[in-house]
């Protein structure tokens, strides 16, 4: 509901909020190039009656003096019966500029509060206020949802694409949005009179004046009382008519000026009404409050890029929203699906599931989380597919789950099984299958299978759990389900560098540059080649499938597109398939792959000390980041092998690092030397450094083995407590990263 409140406005309203948002960027900026060409006396050094002494002066015909809240003082007058108007300064009183408001800006105003379109327009401007208004509000609900709570909303945001960056960018701007969203609302809904707009401060014209001699305006004492800088108009008698006054209007008040006796009349000052009124238009503009603008402009400039990324997201979960029809009653049905899901792809692995299952002949029923029923007669399986949402909690259609499994009657005969799908980039990776998982054993359930995570919709995850669960079934499921199927290119070796052999490590650096490929017709028309490499960096991901088998493995990328190829440093792993066939390739062979971003696993930027730590092959994209680090900020390595003989990788390139000092520190195990040590103990040894760089504020990233990494972990976390820290609070402040496999 709450999604559905925050997308749908959005869509409907996108290019109109677009035509909003940019017009606003370009009014907003307009107060601080006012502010920075007026000049602006101090505070008590100026007062109106000075002001208008000096304007006389280079303006006797002067009948009209009106101050901006930006400062500008623009003068109007009549020279030989032609009127004028002209910009001053107010310390002199002498012209700067003959006064003419730009064409283009009144223009992008009235677009801005009209679409050109006079009080249908407005209204539209208005309605637009309000939908923005409603979309932030929802999008804040959103964000605090996706992140796991209020309180946490100004942690590091994690995921990827244009999730992430939806997410960022609206945080960013939400506050200045909802401003300009509020005070728009508001000042449509005085003009249309929903509203009552702040009685004005409108002085009635006085009953009786002096009608004296006039005196020079430098002498009237109700304007020597007014400093420059509260002038909003003062408007001057007629000339030879005594019973004429000035008129004054100040940011506090307004009344008349007895032009003899420069006494001052019918004084009102403004209500609070009124100042509220003042108020709201200010800070919908910005005007007399420069720095303001500007704040709302920058927030005025992320909304094209929150209709992209918004549209992405929309666009994403509708095609991933393959809902699958019920299949079986709940009365009839032998196996029972359940399906958790925020962002509709857990969906396409339990369509795979159902479909597999209905080939062997089972009746299967399907549903979400949240329909779970009191009862499944003649089930004999309960297949629960959860992803997890936010910090480790529900997805949308589990959010009742929980509470509804209270009133679940559970048969002697049914037996579970949870299936997670999560990120491990999360601190709570699948942590909400874990808890359904739980609660499901305690409701006295018989376990089928022990629960399995599946990260970042990892096909062959999916198929490995198939093939268990075929076991368990006494059925053959063969799970096909690929969520991306990744755009792919070719690449052709052009290097390898083998190690480790002797130690039965077989590990090779292999480096690729990318085939020419046919160009498209936007790179024809760019003039580029077809021989790029896409865009990525060290940490990302490459895919890569064996001939024999469709289902992609990861690999860390050493290098960045920057570095003009793809550099990857392999194991080959006994029986491996797609290791086996890497290390089978020989320079001038091709193959085929893609990329997978993987932000989350990046070195903070600037100087915050980083502290690399890996185990064999693992090495690589730690390697990347060291490449990378040309600003020589400190940057530590620990790092495990079998001997250094045999398998000491990237030993030549790590000496350079040293020497040019992108590589602060080197501290390496070997585990098949004679100090027979792992990385751990490296760790251990160096256990006060790395606490005093953690103190200042130091990163840790974590690349090898699921064993090694969770040693390392164990090791941290005993490094940490004098600190009072651990591991999982690292994790979560985005200082400890881990890529592991
Ligand atoms: C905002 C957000 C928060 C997430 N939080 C977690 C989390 O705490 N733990 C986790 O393992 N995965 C987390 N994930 C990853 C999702 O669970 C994962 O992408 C899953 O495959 C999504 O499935 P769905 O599209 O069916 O919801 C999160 C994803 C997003 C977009």
């Amino acid at each position: 509901m709450l999604r559905k409140l925050h997308s749908l406005p959005g869509l409907v309203a996108a290019l109109l909020l677009l035509v909003l948002a940019i017009t606003g960027v370009i009014l907003s900026v307009v107060p601080a190039i006012e502010r920075s060409a007026a000049s602006i006396p101090a505070t008590g050094e100026l007062s109106v009656a000075e002001l208008a002494e000096r304007v006389v002066a280079h303006y006797p015909g002067t009948e009209q003096i009106q101050r901006s809240l930006s400062g500008e003082v623009v003068v109007y007058y009549s020279r030989d019966r032609q009127p004028g108007a002209d910009l001053v300064n107010p310390l002199t009183g002498e012209g700067i500029a003959p006064y003419q408001p730009s064409a283009f800006l009144r223009w992008v105003k009235n677009l801005h509060r009209s679409f050109l379109l006079d009080d249908a327009g407005r209204i539209l401007a208005g309605g637009l206020a309000v939908v923005m208004v409603l979309m932030c509000l929802s999008g804040m609900f959103l964000l605090a949802r996706r992140m796991g709570g209020w309180k946490a909303i100004l942690r590091p945001i994690a995921g990827t694409g244009s999730s992430r960056v939806h997410a960022e960018l609206a945080r960013f701007a939400v506050i200045g949005l909802l401003l300009s969203a509020l005070t728009g609302s508001y000042m449509s809904a005085v003009r249309f009179g929903l509203l009552p707009e702040a009685a004005n401060a409108e002085p009635s014209y006085p009953a009786e004046v002096s009608g004296g001699t006039p005196a020079p305006v430098s002498s009237l004492i109700a304007l020597k009382n007014v400093d420059a800088n509260e002038l909003r108009e003062l408007v001057f008698p007629y000339p030879d008519d005594p019973s004429d006054v000035y008129s004054l209007n100040t940011t506090q008040g307004a009344g008349f000026v007895d032009q003899s006796t420069g006494e001052l009349l019918q004084y009102q000052p403004r209500s609070a009404g009124n100042h509220f009124h003042h108020w709201m238009v200010r800070l919908h503009t910005g005007e007399g409050l420069w720095w303001l603008g500007l704040v709302l402009g920058m927030a005025a400039l992320t909304v094209p890029a929150l209709s992209f990324t918004g549209m992405r997201i929309w666009w994403q979960r509708r095609s991933s929203s393959v809902r699958l029809d019920e299949g079986a009653s709940i009365e009839t049905a032998d196996v029972v699906i359940l399906v958790g899901s925020e962002g509709n792809t857990t969906w396409g692995f339990a369509r795979d599931l159902q479909r597999k299952l209905n080939q062997a002949g089972k009746k299967v029923h399907c549903a979400p989380m949240n329909d779970l029923a009191e009862h499944y007669p003649l089930a004999s399986v309960l297949f629960v597919l959860a992803s997890t949402y936010g910090d480790g909690g529900a997805p949308s259609s589990a959010s009742q789950f929980m509470t509804r499994l209270k009133h679940f009657q559970a048969d002697d005969g049914l037996k579970f099984v949870v299936l997670g799908f999560g990120d491990q980039q999360f601190p709570k990776f699948c942590q909400y299958a874990l808890d359904v998982d739980a609660a499901l054993g305690s409701k006295g359930l018989q376990q089928m299978h022990p629960v399995t995570r599946i990260d970042r919709g990892s096909a062959l995850q999916f198929r490995e759990w198939g093939e268990a669960i075929s076991k368990h079934m006494g059925v053959s499921l063969a799970l096909t389900h690929n969520p991306a199927p990744a755009v792919t290119s070719e690449f052709e070796l052009v290097e390898r560098v083998d190690y480790g052999v002797a130690v039965q490590a077989p590990t090779s650096i292999l480096r690729f540059k990318p085939v020419q490929s046919r160009r498209s017709l936007w790179q024809v028309l760019s003039l580029k080649s077809g021989l790029h490499l896409p865009s990525f960096e060290a940490g990302d991901l490459f895919g890569v499938s064996p001939p024999e088998d469709q289902t992609a493995r990861l690999y860390s990328l050493a290098s960045s597109a920057s570095d003009g190829q793809l550099e990857i440093c392999v194991r080959k792993q006994t029986n491996g398939l797609c290791s086996g066939y890497l290390h089978s390739l020989k320079p001038g062979d091709r193959i085929t792959g893609f990329i997978q971003q993987n932000p989350g696993f990046r070195p903070a930027g600037g100087a915050t000390p980083i502290i690399l730590v890996g185990a064999g092959a693992g090495i690589g994209p730690l390697a990347g980041f060291i490449r990378k680090n040309t600003d020589r900020n400190p940057m530590y390595l620990y790092w495990g092998g079998r001997n250094p003989q045999s398998d000491f990788l990237y030993q030549p390139e790590l000496g350079c690092y040293l020497n040019d000092h992108r590589l602060t520190g080197l501290n390496t195990a070997f585990s098949r030397s004679a100090e027979k040590a792992y990385v751990q103990d490296a760790i251990v040894a160096d256990e006060t450094a790395l606490r005093q760089l953690i103190e200042k504020g130091a990163q840790v990233l974590v690349c090898g083995g699921r064993d090694m990494a969770s040693g390392v972990s164990q090791v941290f976390d005993s490094i940490l407590k004098p600190l009072h820290l651990n591991v999982d609070e690292l994790k979560t402040e985005g200082r400890y990263l881990e890529d592991v496999y």
